[in-house]
């Protein structure tokens, strides 16, 4: 995982840096540590990786100085282990090494609890849910074992970033550094992963053929192809796609004849298949040049179907003000902020699925939708990036008695309701 966008603070005061103390683990947080508490006379909140909750560890300090209000810590070595640490499969994960996993050290169930631990608090603290309402209560982050293999996390991950180190061996970057560590292997790169911007073996889905890869998803029974750049978006867990359009299809529940927009849609995938479903018009919506051009292609056998090229707020501004049932609303990490969600609300969608990433921006995007009367009605979470804290979440917001499909009574299948 890049960690190219690191820029150091400047410093505020004396460097604590390298110094040691014992703590009690508290809660884990987003980001993919947990958070301690130094007494007096330190008396700070201490973000420390490498540890879980329960557990007490000797902190070295990584990042802080007498100025700043909290640090960064790993735990290097633990006085009270938790039962859910396991010894880490990967001879490069630890403090001090690559960066690219948070949860090695911990067993793969309990690693689906913190992250189930962490969304719900999103959902709580920006979403602004209550934590004991079933939507919240009831929610698990759920296991997506890739076909064949057993469910221990490892060999995942169908397309792997590396840097190149100057000897010419493969690296990664240390945690919140510039520094490679060099690896041989990276566990959770499945095997023949294809190097992104290097041509290579394809994965077991994949046809690569002059920079292009062809993706056959298979999901809620019909398969569709996808073209996308070698170097373009695509799901990196082999299994996303389907679970995605099937979570997608399954809180939408789309009928025949109903308008959907497909913003933030890539190449199409989510467009391909609600399209196929209501068989009316759907309008794909991208940033990326690359990718609508192969939208356009892999939505052609849909004859209602229009890829509209820009970035999603300006697009949803100046581009195009009619009413649409169904919103697929799939933003990167930032989430899709104030201007696109009001942009949103504006067409009236009887549901509107958001495909999250990052459950901190979807907490702080249910928030505004629920400024206008859209709330939080399902919503399912996938452990689509084991040994790492990302998580991938389908909610779906609806508006009072807009929740029904306009064309049946055709129940919302599977997602817990409020
Ligand atoms: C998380 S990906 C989702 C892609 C697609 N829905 C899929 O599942 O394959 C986010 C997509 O949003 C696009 N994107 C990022 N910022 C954008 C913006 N401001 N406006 C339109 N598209 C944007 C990216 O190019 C990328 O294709």
């Amino acid at each position: 995982m890049s960690r190219g966008s690191y820029r150091p603070r400047k410093p505020r005061g004396r460097s604590r840096v390298g110094e040691r103390f014992e703590a009690e683990v508290g809660p884990v947080a987003h980001g993919g540590h947990c958070v301690a508490r130094l007494p007096e006379p330190e008396s700070r909140v201490v973000f420390v990786r490498h540890a879980i909750p329960g557990e007490r560890v000797v902190v070295e300090i990584t990042e802080g100085t007498d100025g700043d209000r909290f640090w960064r810590g790993d735990a290097v070595s633990v006085l009270s282990r938790s039962p859910d640490r396991v010894e880490a499969p990967c001879a490069y994960a630890g403090p001090g090494k690559c960066g690219g996993c948070d949860f090695q050290h911990v067993a793969v169930p309990a690693q689906r609890d913190l992250k189930t631990a962490v969304v719900r608090e999103q959902l709580v603290r920006l979403g602004r849910l209550d934590a004991s309402s079933p939507l919240v209560a009831g929610l698990r982050v759920e296991a997506v074992p890739v076909p064949g293999r057993p469910d221990d996390g490892l060999r995942w991950r169908t397309r792997q970033r590396y840097a190149v180190l100057p000897d010419g061996r493969p690296a990664m970057r240390a945690h919140r550094s510039h520094e490679l560590v060099a690896i041989d292997d990276c566990l959770i790169a499945a095997e023949g992963a294809r190097p992104v911007d290097a041509d290579g073996p394809a994965g077991p889905d994949e046809v690569v053929a002059r920079g292009l890869v062809q993706h056959d998803v298979t999901a809620a029974g019909r398969t569709h192809a996808f073209t996308v750049a070698a170097d373009g978006f695509w799901q990196v867990h082999p299994e996303a796609p389907r679970v995605l359009v099937e979570a997608v299809l399954d809180v939408l529940a789309p009928q025949p004849g109903e308008r959907a927009l497909d913003l933030y849609s890539g190449v199409g995938l989510f467009a391909r298949f609600v399209g196929e479903v209501t068989g009316a018009r759907v309008v794909a919506v991208e940033g990326d040049r690359g990718a609508c051009q192969h939208a356009r292609t892999n939505l052609s056998a849909l004859e209602s179907a229009v890829v509209e090229c820009g970035p999603t707020d300006r697009v949803l501004r100046d581009g195009f003000d009619e009413p649409f049932d169904l919103v697929v609303l799939d933003p990167p990490r930032e989430g899709a902020k104030r201007a696109v969600v009001e942009q949103v609300v504006d067409r009236r969608p009887r549901a509107v699925a958001y495909v999250a990433c990052d459950p901190a921006a979807l907490g702080r995007d249910v928030a505004i939708f629920a400024e206008h009367g859209y709330e939080l009605t399902a919503v399912r979470a996938f452990d689509l990036f084991p040994m790492t804290s990302h998580v991938e979440v389908v909610a779906l917001l609806s508006k009072g008695s807009l929740n029904r499909p306009r064309f049946s009574a055709a129940p919302l299948r599977g997602a817990a309701l409020g």
